[in-house]
């Protein structure tokens, strides 16, 4: 026996596939409480156990949720199924399995799977589940197995490739055209072609192994603009890094130098040939541009690769990134609001199946659609700022209570994976996740740093930085943002042991710019000096600089040196104060020496006359006592 839905779910598209998987890796960074994610046999169905609620369910026992998806999903709905486990409960349970209809009337194509299985939670525990089918609809059946469903996946492109005969014609013709087709890992592929290269492709994300798409990089050269910035080979290598953070298997790149790019097609209809024949070779599955692509161009590009094939550049690959790591509600909500503003101008190719059900025939009906999920996507977009907004506040007042505590705030800023969070770790003993990827840092995190000489200052990680950092992102972590643009100090790290290291700083500062922080001081500090080629020569010029200090976050070399610079730097924001504090306020004392710079206490009969160098904003908490001091 069949499941009625089967068929359907075995056209799920590739589209439908890559935003389950986002979906599941987002879920399991940042699992609903009451949750427990247990086994994704693959992308099109996941089981969720949720531990039973009191008074709706048998409290304590272990349920499965499972989610099935239909063809045109995230148009629409997915089914969610309900698996008790035994003895099954006799009022709401059928054949062992319930579906579970009601989330439909809410139905968005922006809705996330993690967003239904909270409200089904929610629904649980107010005892409101009353759309329960035992009709047969959505229940599982023996034979319906996974490997069925995943065989007939991957069978499409396979045979597309084969009916079109291409392979290996990619490579031939491509040096005049500057093109650098290669193939990855090409030694481990030899021989047992097939196999290995089934097998590579499942990669380890976040815990998780996640099948990884074949993608092919294609950058434009600028003709005239080589003002050294980074080169067209750096910006497709840095590319491939993002490709590989966000868990793609690049296969080949390749470029072109252009005047100016091609309105219909972003680059030229030669190159677009190219890159045609590629993707029959090495069966690939995303095109992923450098640049941001306007929508057409997005449009035009798919529809000439062939609709299986994803066209997305480095806005959505960042995106991406940052959806899969975002694991706080803030960088989450920050992350699906830069997403939303990123679909909205380009939500047309979502609806172009209804025209190709109708066969063309009737255009209007995909259009009046797009208009309904626009006006949808702009209600969420305004909701999702509403939320932001609070959270701001919240965070703001967070900020005003750290500030009544005069402890300075130093915050530090750099291009990604230059070492900041390492260097937070290791000053403060935190345990933020520092690793060898681009963009592991998305939520600030503040620690306080204990110097030596009792001396301590607040020091805060930021979100990293990248070249061509897209715009709607900037504006989106606005809020993160403020937390840089508010500090005393701007620490900014750098990994001195990058070939491309003048280059990160330039579009660190770019982005500095935009975020309105001249008036903030600020500290460079050359990081990663034990990887550098020759570590003594960039300490000689460290030190013929002003304000850069060389340090390694990695061993510790020069990071008293980072104290005291930071102290120093500290010190020549604060104000020269005399100030008699009186015996009843021993505690304004000991802030005294913890946030300044103390010259000399004097206990005389009605207090302690202190003279020191204190924070500014700690200065006025002190002028009625400066009033009374008799220097
Ligand atoms: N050799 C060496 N490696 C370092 C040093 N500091 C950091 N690293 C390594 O560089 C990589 C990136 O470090 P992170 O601390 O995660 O960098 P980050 O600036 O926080 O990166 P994002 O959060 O992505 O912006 C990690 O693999 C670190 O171990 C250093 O001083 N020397
Ligand atoms: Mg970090």
């Amino acid at each position: 026996m069949t499941s009625p839905s089967a068929s359907s779910r075995k056209a799920l598209s590739k589209i439908a596939c890559n935003r389950l998987q986002k979906e599941l890796v987002e879920w399991q960074v940042n699992p609903p409480a009451g949750f427990k994610h247990k086994v994704t046999d693959n992308l099109q169905r996941w089981i969720i156990e949720v531990n039973g609620a009191p008074g709706t369910l048998y409290a304590g026992e272990t349920y499965q949720l499972q989610v099935d998806f239909p063809e045109h999903y995230p148009m629409e709905a997915p089914q969610v199924i309900f698996v008790p486990p035994a003895p099954l409960h006799p009022h709401i349970y059928s054949n062992g399995h319930i579906c579970l209809d009601i989330l439909y009337d809410s139905w968005s194509p922006a809705m996330t799977v993690s967003s239904i299985c909270i409200s089904i939670l929610s629904m649980l525990s107010s005892s409101t589940v009353k759309a329960v089918h035992n009709d047969g609809v959505g229940i599982l059946y023996s034979d319906d197995t996974v490997s069925e469903r995943v065989a007939a996946l991957d069978a499409e492109p396979e045979a597309e490739a084969q009916a079109n005969g291409v392979a290996g014609t990619a490579t031939e013709e491509s040096d005049e055209q500057r093109t650098q087709v290669r193939l990855k890992n090409s030694e481990a592929k030899k021989g047992n072609v097939e196999e290995s290269d089934e097998e590579g492709r499942f990669k380890l994300r976040n815990g998780r192994e996640v099948f990884a798409e074949k993608a092919y990089l294609v950058g434009v050269a600028r003709k005239g603009e080589s003002d050294g910035s980074f080169g067209i080979e750096e910006s497709l290598s840095e590319l491939e890094q993002l490709a590989d953070t966000a868990g793609l298997l690049v296969v080949g790149s390749t470029h072109q130098k252009l005047a100016s790019p091609n309105p219909r097609t972003y680059i030229g209809s030669g190159k677009v040939a190219e890159i045609k024949s590629a993707i029959h070779a090495f069966d690939v599955e995303t095109v992923i541009f450098d640049d941001e692509l306007s929508p057409g161009q997005l449009r035009n590009l798919e529809k000439t690769f062939g609709g299986d094939v994803r066209v997305c550049d480095r806005t959505a690959l960042i995106l991406d990134i940052f959806n899969q790591r975002a694991a706080t509600r803030e960088a989450a909500l920050q992350v699906s609001l830069a997403q939303m503003e990123y679909q909205l101008p380009r939500l047309t190719r979502m609806w172009s199946h209804l025209e190709r059900q109708a066969g063309g025939q009737v255009k209007g009906m995909g259009e009046k659609q797009i208009e309904v999920d626009k006006r949808i996507l702009r209600d969420q977009i305004a909701a999702l700022k509403k939320e932001i907004e609070s959270i701001r506040k919240h965070r703001k007042q967070y900020r005003n209570r750290r500030f009544a505590v005069p402890v300075p705030v130093v915050a530090l800023v750099g291009y990604t994976n230059a070492g900041k969070s390492t260097l937070l770790n290791r000053l403060t003993g935190a345990d933020v996740l520092a690793e060898d990827k681009l963009f592991a840092t998305l939520d600030p995190t503040t620690r306080r740093v204990q110097m030596k000489n009792g001396k301590e200052f607040l020091l805060t990680d930021t979100v990293g930085f990248i070249q061509k950092l897209p715009t709607t992102l900037v504006a989106a972590f606005r809020a993160t943002l403020e937390e840089i643009s508010e500090s005393s100090l701007l620490v900014h790290v750098v990994d001195i042991s990058h070939p491309l290291a003048e280059q990160q700083i330039d579009a660190v500062e770019k982005v500095l710019a935009e975020l309105d922080t001249s008036s903030i001081p600020k500290l460079i500090v050359w990081n990663k000096v034990d990887n550098a080629k020759d570590p003594e020569k960039i300490k000689s010029e460290a030190k013929e600089k002003e304000d850069v200090i060389c340090i390694s976050a990695l061993t510790g070399e020069g990071l008293d040196d980072f104290c005291n610079a930071v102290q120093e730097k500290l010190k020549d924001m604060m104000v020269w104060v005399e100030a008699l504090i009186p015996f009843d306020k021993g505690e304004l004392l000991s802030t005294i020496h913890h946030v300044g710079l103390v010259e000399k206490t004097e206990y005389v009969e009605n207090g302690a006359l202190v003279r020191a160098h204190v924070p500014l904003r700690f200065a006025r908490l002190l002028t009625p006592m400066r009033q009374t001091c008799v220097s």
